[in-house]
């Protein structure tokens, strides 16, 4: 049985904080390159060695000095002796002696004593011999040691998000393994009797589970592990013993539905009293809430609403992990744009309504209803009407927050 009061709203803000102060940093770990796609970098990493490590050719060719073959014409080749080859990747030097040449690869190291790269087209591609077909200034072709990276330089800085360049950067300069904050392994529960796995069939009065895959989804879009437990049935005993098995493993509990005021809120009747607050926030959708440490294990407990959980999360919860995370930009990108519609709204509640926004317009999609999941699916933002406005008018500037996803 449900039966703690809901206090006072609170304001999204101070939610949102309540929230963020609930989960601390993950730890640094190190982890394998691969494995830190979308990871955070936890301290600043200098190079071990210089980029690139040696002079190198830029093309296939022959190093040369530029002085022997300053006369080289299209119709007057100069010849030289060709008494070395260089494919990439040999690793002895063998100087490069006056009025001879080196038949050298792209990648590979520039002889001492040659200041130039002619490319193979400027010439006769000769094996022991070489016509050179035209002149090159000193410097020509050739790729200067540390030019891309001198060694000792920090190449990248605690707090980058790594993706695929970086990642080969890291690479490049020489390292398998790389500190991150570990991604944040979250337990993902839903809730309610009337839910049934999808891919089975449906009963009147039952409906698909949804919520535990798509709060999973969001967790594993910004680089956190989540576990989804299937819904338990609206019994506390099962619920406890649902989490108990994996309460040790995870950084954060998040669940789906139970929450509001009717007689069966399993979320509610198992936590109340055991380091969980059930409140009222200003927001629609999303306004039940949950929020505490329940047994050492951070708890957010979601409205089950579809919609609402998906505001929620995106609200209160992406940013916590994010932050949790060591990301620095936790917020979606804001901007401001015309609504192509006059928009209801809620007094002294902010409401979020899905939207889609191109070339500075915003229309809305879909009515403001929290079960409408396919006008969210359907959406690229999300429409900020803030608590003090009941009315926005067709015409009128409204924020958005960019979601991506659906175009
Ligand atoms: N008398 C009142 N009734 C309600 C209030 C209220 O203030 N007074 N608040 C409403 C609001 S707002 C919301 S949001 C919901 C929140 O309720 P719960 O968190 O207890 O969620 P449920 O009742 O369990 O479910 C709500 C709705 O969502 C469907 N649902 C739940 N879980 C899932 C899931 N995992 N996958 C798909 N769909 C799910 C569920 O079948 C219900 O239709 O309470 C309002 N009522
Ligand atoms: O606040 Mo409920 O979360 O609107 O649907």
């Amino acid at each position: 049985m449900a039966n703690t009061p809901l206090s006072a709203p609170i304001s999204v803000a101070d939610y949102r904080a309540r929230v963020a102060a609930l989960i601390p940093p993950t730890p640094v770990t190190l982890r394998p390159v691969l494995d830190c796609v979308g990871l955070v970098l936890a301290e600043d990493l200098p190079s071990p060695v210089s980029l690139p490590p040696f002079d190198n050719s830029a093309m296939d060719g022959y190093a040369v000095r530029a002085e022997d073959v300053a006369d080289a014409e299209r119709h007057a080749a100069v010849a030289l002796p060709v008494p070395v080859d260089i494919p990439a990747g040999r690793t002895d030097i063998v100087p490069l002696l006056p009025h001879t040449a080196h038949r050298i690869m792209t990648g590979a190291p520039v002889p001492p004593g040659a200041d130039a790269v002619v490319r193979v087209e400027d010439t006769d591609g000769g094996e022991q011999r070489v016509a050179v077909r035209a002149p090159v200034a000193p410097g020509t072709h050739i790729r200067r040691t540390g030019e891309d990276v001198t060694e000792g330089d920090t190449v990248l800085r605690a707090g980058t998000v790594l993706g695929a360049p970086q990642l080969g950067l890291a690479a490049a300069i020489g390292l398998a393994e790389l500190p991150v904050r570990r991604p944040v392994r979250v337990l993902v529960l839903s809730t309610g009797s009337e839910l049934v796995a999808p891919g089975n069939p449906l009963l009147h009065g039952q409906i698909y589970e949804s919520n535990s895959l798509m709060l999973a989804a969001a967790v594993r879009e910004i680089g956190g592990e989540p576990i989804v437990l299937r819904f338990v049935p609206d019994d506390v005993e099962a619920f406890h013993a649902t989490i108990a098995e994996h309460i040790d493993h995870v950084d954060l509990l998040i669940t789906s539905g139970g929450v509001s005021a009717g007689a069966y809120e399993v979320v509610k009747d198992a936590l109340t009293g055991q380091g969980v607050d059930f409140v009222r926030v200003a927001v629609q959708p999303g306004g039940p809430q949950g929020s505490g440490v329940f047994k050492g294990l951070p708890v957010v407990t979601l409205p089950g609403n579809p919609v609402s959980a998906a505001l929620s999360f995106e609200l209160f919860v992406r940013p916590a992990l994010l932050a949790a995370m060591g990301h620095e930009v936790i917020r979606r990108p804001r901007v401001r744009v015309r609504s192509a519609a006059e928009l209801r709204s809620p007094s002294a509640r902010r409401q979020y309504r899905r939207g889609h926004v191109e070339d500075g317009v915003v229309t809305p999609v879909g009515g403001p209803g929290s079960h409408l999941l396919a006008s969210f699916a359907a959406s690229n933002c999300l429409i900020e009407v803030p608590e003090n406005a009941e009315v926005i008018a067709e015409g009128d500037l409204v924020d958005v927050l960019l979601l991506g996803g659906a175009t």
